[in-house]
């Protein structure tokens, strides 16, 4: 199948300061690809150069198979800018419904239906509407010609907790569809809900690129059993990927690195009345990822 986005040495330099440099990057067809970085890494570059909005300074890039310099490539795409301006007096549903009008006509109910999804107000005059509104109404404008390809900068800013679950759930929709979305972000925690890999960029330098059920599973996460009566601490010695063994009793607190598969069934041979598993903190071993191999992938390119 076609890679939805392929870059080859994709590099962009603004004069001589640096806003990408060297961008290799698949994003498959069907895929949600979060694209993390801190403020001013090269993230709204590397989607701009995607857009053809600016043009790289050397490198290769295909969007859907094609140039994006082919024009006809853009009606494929749902696309939210992460500095969206939405001025003037017109009402944002007729805003829309024009937008929609140029995109080939898009159902007056689907645009309805998802304002009602995401508490947009389309009644209001672009220029009045909130922040939180003009990111919904972006969305609407992103989602609403069911695109093949949806490219979200910063998607989840001025959306309340609510809404932010809303969008996670069209995100996945649009997956389920087999459509690909690339969503960018600084917060991990907003894109390792919805994202099945996610990349690091960092300085203009893509750092890492990683699966995040991979990351998922190379997690360190504290494990807790209580069981109705004592336990042996033999049963539980020397079990894979288990470290910091505590037996107390009835309870049997461990660190696991890794699959849990050979601890459960540990425990499975006595009567568990209790569990609790605390959920590994992604950002955590993102971060000690990130300066660490990061790091390394920066310096050696390895
Ligand atoms: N038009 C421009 N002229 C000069 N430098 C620019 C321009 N646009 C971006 N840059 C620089 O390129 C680098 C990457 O910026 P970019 O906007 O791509 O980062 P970003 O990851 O999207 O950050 P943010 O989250 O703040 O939007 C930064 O150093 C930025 O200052």
């Amino acid at each position: 199948m076609t890679a939805v986005v392929e870059t080859e040495g994709l590099t962009k330099f603004y004069g001589r300061r640096r806003g990408l440099e060297d961008l290799n990057l698949v994003i498959r067809p069907g895929e949600v690809f979060g694209y993390l970085g801190p403020n001013g890494a090269g993230k709204t570059t590397t989607i701009r150069l995607l857009l053809d909005v600016i043009r790289p300074t050397a490198g290769r890039v295909t969007v859907l198979g094609v140039d994006p310099r082919d024009a006809r490539v853009r009606g494929r795409i749902g696309y939210l800018p992460g500095e969206l301006t939405l001025e003037g007096r017109e009402r944002a549903r007729d805003y829309l419904t024009f937008l929609g009008g140029m995109r080939g006509g898009v159902p007056r109910e689907r645009i309805t239906r998802l304002a009602e999804r995401l508490e947009a107000d389309l009644s209001v005059p672009m220029g009045k509407l909130s922040k939180g509104n003009k990111q919904k109404v972006g969305l609407i404008q992103a989602f609403m010609h069911e695109p093949e390809f949806l490219i979200l900068d910063e998607p989840t800013s001025g959306l309340d907790p609510l809404v932010q679950q809303e969008f996670l759930a069209m995100v996945r929709e649009v997956r389920a569809s087999g459509r690909t979305v690339l969503m960018s972000s600084h917060v991990l925690a907003e894109a390792e809900n919805v994202s099945d890999r996610v990349g690091i960029v960092r300085a203009g330098r893509l750092v890492a690129v990683e699966d995040v059920a991979a990351l998922r599973e190379r997690a360190v996460r504290t494990v807790e059993f209580h069981f109705d009566a004592p336990v042996p601490r033999e049963a539980f010695e020397n079990l894979p990927g288990v470290r910091d063994l505590r037996v107390e009793g009835t309870s049997v607190r461990v660190t696991i690195d890794g699959r849990p598969d050979a601890l459960v069934k540990a425990a499975a041979r006595f009567t568990v009345v209790h569990m609790v598993s605390a959920d590994p903190d992604l950002e955590e071993i993102f971060l000690t990822y990130y300066s660490e191999e990061g790091e390394r992938h920066a310096r050696t390119g390895v």
